[in-house]
């Protein structure tokens, strides 16, 4: 099945997401890589839902994980509103969008911290500013007690420069999951902490193995995916031997409809350990156009994948 559902909230440039679900012997998979990924990008993203539709996951070691809620770019007042609606503990606010301030960050931050009290605020900057950008900013924002800032900058060289002359700790994201070697993160000391997300690192297991190799306290993250896909995340949250920090794993309340019948919203900041399947609604169903792209898409990465083994 291949879905279209719009968000709520514009998030990284996107309006709607698209993607295809399918059901394997080990049970639903999700397949969403991003509109803009090239074919080959896409590979370690259906190496991801292969592993759920015909391997299942690694057995869980706990039977439910804290979440953070995801605060994108948006004015004060909406960002306390979606912190408050949430339930959770620790909120991720989306800073150094193009277009804003530090203003605007400062002012969305301190909105956040206000509504979340004694919780925790991290924020989440996607590789958007320099290294004096990220130092200056960080001064700032820092009042407002950060847990962490992802990915302050671009580069793994330059997380490391940020981790230097900051109290702030730094966790890397794109660092991970778009670098040829998501070790660099390690050997360069770039990062307290590794934000891994199961798509597209390839798959649970896959992400198993760099928590173990890269050292560091682990949060697992969404690409933005249905319950399907979050299902997943869950699922690597639930079987890494610590989970020191509130997951990335919030995103399902972002989306304007659903595509299963208990969707994995928090309830107390917690996601469950389930596995929830599609339910039939072709309200979320894309058009025959849509279908037909993300099957052409499909059946190219599935060739690669394939000459890639
Ligand atoms: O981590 C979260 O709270 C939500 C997930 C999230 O921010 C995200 C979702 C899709 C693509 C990129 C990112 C990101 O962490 O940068
Ligand atoms: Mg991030």
């Amino acid at each position: 099945m291949i879905y279209s559902i719009a968000l709520r909230n514009k998030f990284r440039g996107i309006t709607a997401r698209e993607g295809m679900l399918f059901e394997g012997p080990a049970g639903w998979a999700e397949w969403s890589p991003f509109l803009d990924y090239d074919d080959a990008t896409c590979v370690a993203w259906l190496r991801a839902a292969r592993e759920a539709a015909y391997d299942g996951w690694p057995a869980p070691v706990r039977d439910a994980v804290p979440v953070n809620c995801t605060v994108p770019a948006i004015g004060p007042e909406k960002a306390a509103a979606i912190v408050r609606a949430s339930g959770c503990a620790t909120a991720k606010v989306k800073v150094a969008e193009l277009g804003q301030t530090l203003a605007d960050d400062l002012a969305r931050v301190e909105a956040v911290r206000d509504a979340i009290g004694t919780g925790r605020v991290r924020i989440d900057a996607n590789g958007a500013w320099s290294v004096d950008e990220a130092v200056r900013a960080l001064k700032e924002l820092g009042r407002f007690e950060l847990e962490y800032v992802e990915q302050p900058c671009a580069s793994v060289e330059d997380l490391a420069l940020v981790r230097r002359r900051t109290n702030v700790l730094v966790a890397a994201d794109e660092s991970i999951r778009r670098a040829e070697d998501p070790l660099r993160v390690r050997d360069l000391e770039a990062a307290d902490i590794a934000v891994l997300k199961v798509q597209p690192i390839g798959g649970v297991r896959a992400c198993l193995d760099i928590a173990e190799q890269i050292g560091l306290p682990v949060v697992v993250s969404s690409a933005l995916e249905t319950s399907i896909g979050i299902a997943a995340g869950v699922a690597l949250a639930a079987a890494l031997p610590e989970l020191p920090y509130a997951c990335g794993l919030a995103t399902v309340s972002m989306f304007t409809a659903e595509v299963v019948a208990e969707p994995l919203l928090p309830v107390d900041g917690m996601l469950p350990v389930v596995r929830p399947v599609p339910r039939d609604d072709p309200e979320v169903q894309a058009d025959q156009a849509t279908t037909e792209r993300w099957q052409q898409r499909y059946d190219r990465v599935e060739a690669l994948l394939r000459s890639d083994r």
